[in-house]
C-alpha cells in the first residue's frame, strides 16, 4: 500500500450539452425547443484514483472560487475527513464577502460523499445508515405559463394531473403562475387550480401548493384556508422566508401543514430556528440549498427530534441519498413536471436518469457505489469547453 490517502485534484469542466427546458427571468423553468447549454461537472480525485463527481452549475463553482476557497482546503486532506472539510469551507464563506455561496459549498460536499462512497463501493444512502430502498416520489410541477396545453388554466392543471395519477403518483405539487406570467400571483387563480386539481383527482391523492414566494400575510392566510378546504397536506413558501414572525403567523392561523424554509439563508442554523419559533410545522431542507449532503441530514435529524417531518427540496442523487439514509422525509421530488416536457428523457451527457419512477410512484435507490449518477464522461470529455 502507498501513503495515506490524500485528495489530489479538484477540478470543475464546463461542457455543453443538450437541454428541452429554460428558465424564464424569474428563474422559473418551463418546456424550451431543443438547445444547447452549458453545464459543469465536479472532480475530486484522491491519491488511490477515486473520483468523486457531481454536475454543477457553471456559474456557482467559478475559477476563483475553487483557486482560492475550496482547492486550499481540499488539496492533500484526507478524502474520509468530510465534516472537518465541511466546516473549514463553511467557515470560509464569512470571510468569502458573499462569493462562496451554500450551493457551491453543497457542491462540494455532495462529490466529497459520492467520493467516499465509491473508495468503499457502497452506495451513499448505505453509509447514511440505510432506512429504506425505496421512497415514494411526489410529482412536483413546473410553473404555470401561457403555453396552450401547457399549464396555462386551472384545466390544464386538471388534466395534467389525472395523467400524473395514471403515471403511478401519490402526490402532486403545484406550482402556480408565478411571475412574469401577465397577471401573476394570484390568489384567486392559484385556488381556482387547486380547485380543478382536487376535482380531478379525488381526495386519495396527497396534493400541496408551492405559491408564489411574495404573498402578503392576508394573501397566504386566503390561501392556506382555501387549500383547508381542499384537503391540501402542506402549504409551502407563500411568502418571503427571511421573515420567520410571518410564517409563525400563519401556521398558528392554518390547519393545513405550513413546510418550510426553502431557500432561507442558514442551514441546519436557521432551520432550528423555525422550528423553535414555530414557523413551520413540517422542515425542508435541500442538499443544494443548506450546504451539502452534510447540513441535510443535521436538518432531518434535528426534526426528528421534535417528531417534525422534514421533506426534501429537489430532485437528483444527493437528495435520493437523504432519502435512502433516513426516514422522517416522506417524498422524493420529482420533478419538475409538465405536460409538454418528457422529463424521463435522458440528456447526452449521462446514460440514464437518477430517479426512474416505478408503476407504483416510487425511485428505487441505488445499488451503484457512491450517489450512483451514471456521467457519459466521454462525452463530458469531447464537449469540454472550459
Ligand atoms: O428554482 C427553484 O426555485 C426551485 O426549482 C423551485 O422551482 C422548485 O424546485 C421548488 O420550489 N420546489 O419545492
Ligand atoms: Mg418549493
Amino acid at each position: 500500500m502507498g501513503g495515506p490517502e490524500v485528495i489530489e485534484r479538484v477540478e470543475v469542466s464546463v461542457f455543453t450539452t443538450t437541454a428541452w427546458t429554460a428558465v424564464d427571468p424569474h428563474g422559473h423553468r418551463h418546456p424550451s425547443a431543443e438547445h444547447e447549454v452549458r453545464e459543469a461537472l465536479l472532480e475530486i480525485t484522491d491519491s488511490d484514483g477515486v473520483v468523486g463527481r457531481v454536475q454543477v452549475h457553471p456559474d456557482q463553482l467559478r475559477p476563483a472560487v475553487l483557486d482560492s476557497i475550496v482547492k486550499p482546503v481540499l488539496i492533500g486532506a484526507d478524502p474520509w475527513d468530510r465534516e472537518g472539510l465541511w466546516r473549514k469551507m463553511a467557515r470560509k464563506q464569512r470571510g468569502s464577502h458573499g462569493r462562496f455561496t451554500d450551493r457551491a459549498l453543497g457542491y462540494v460536499d455532495t462529490a466529497l460523499w459520492d467520493l467516499v462512497g465509491k473508495k468503499v463501493g457502497q452506495p451513499v444512502w448505505k453509509l447514511i445508515g440505510g432506512a429504506r430502498e425505496r421512497v415514494p416520489a411526489y410529482a412536483s410541477t413546473m410553473c404555470g405559463d401561457e403555453i396552450p396545453g401547457g399549464l396555462s388554466t386551472p384545466g390544464d392543471y386538471a388534466s395534467f394531473a389525472k395523467q400524473l395519477v395514471e403515471r403511478g403518483y401519490r402526490a402532486i405539487k403545484l406550482h402556480t403562475w408565478m411571475p412574469p406570467v401577465p397577471g401573476a400571483p394570484s390568489v384567486r387563480a392559484d385556488i381556482a387550480a387547486c380547485e380543478a386539481v382536487r376535482e380531478a383527482v379525488g381526495p386519495g391523492v396527497e396534493l400541496m401548493l408551492d405559491a408564489n414566494h411574495w404573498y402578503s400575510r392576508t394573501e397566504a392566510l386566503e390561501l392556506g384556508r382555501a387549500l383547508e378546504a381542499l384537503d391540501f397536506y402542506w402549504f409551502e413558501e407563500p411568502m418571503e422566508e427571511a421573515s420567520i414572525s410571518s410564517y409563525r403567523w400563519l401556521a398558528e392561523q392554518l390547519s393545513i401543514p405550513v413546510i418550510g424554509p426553502e431557500v432561507a439563508w442558514g442551514k441546519h442554523l436557521s432551520r432550528a430556528e423555525w422550528i423553535t419559533a414555530g414557523a413551520c410545522d413540517i422542515l425542508r431542507a435541500g442538499p443544494t440549498d443548506v450546504g451539502g449532503i452534510s447540513p441535510t441530514l443535521k436538518a432531518l435529524h434535528l426534526a426528528e427530534a421534535f417528531n417534525m417531518d422534514c421533506e426534501i427540496h429537489g430532485d437528483g442523487s444527493a437528495s435520493l441519498a437523504v432519502l435512502g439514509g433516513t426516514d422522517n422525509g416522506r417524498w422524493y421530488e420529482r420533478g419538475l413536471l409538465h405536460p409538454l416536457h418528457d422529463f424521463d428523457r435522458v440528456p447526452p451527457h449521462r446514460l440514464a436518469i437518477a430517479d426512474p419512477l416505478d408503476a407504483d410512484g416510487h425511485v428505487t435507490l441505488t445499488s451503484s457505489p457512491g450517489l450512483g449518477d451514471e456521467f457519459d464522461v466521454e462525452h463530458i470529455r469531447e464537449h469540454t469547453v472550459e
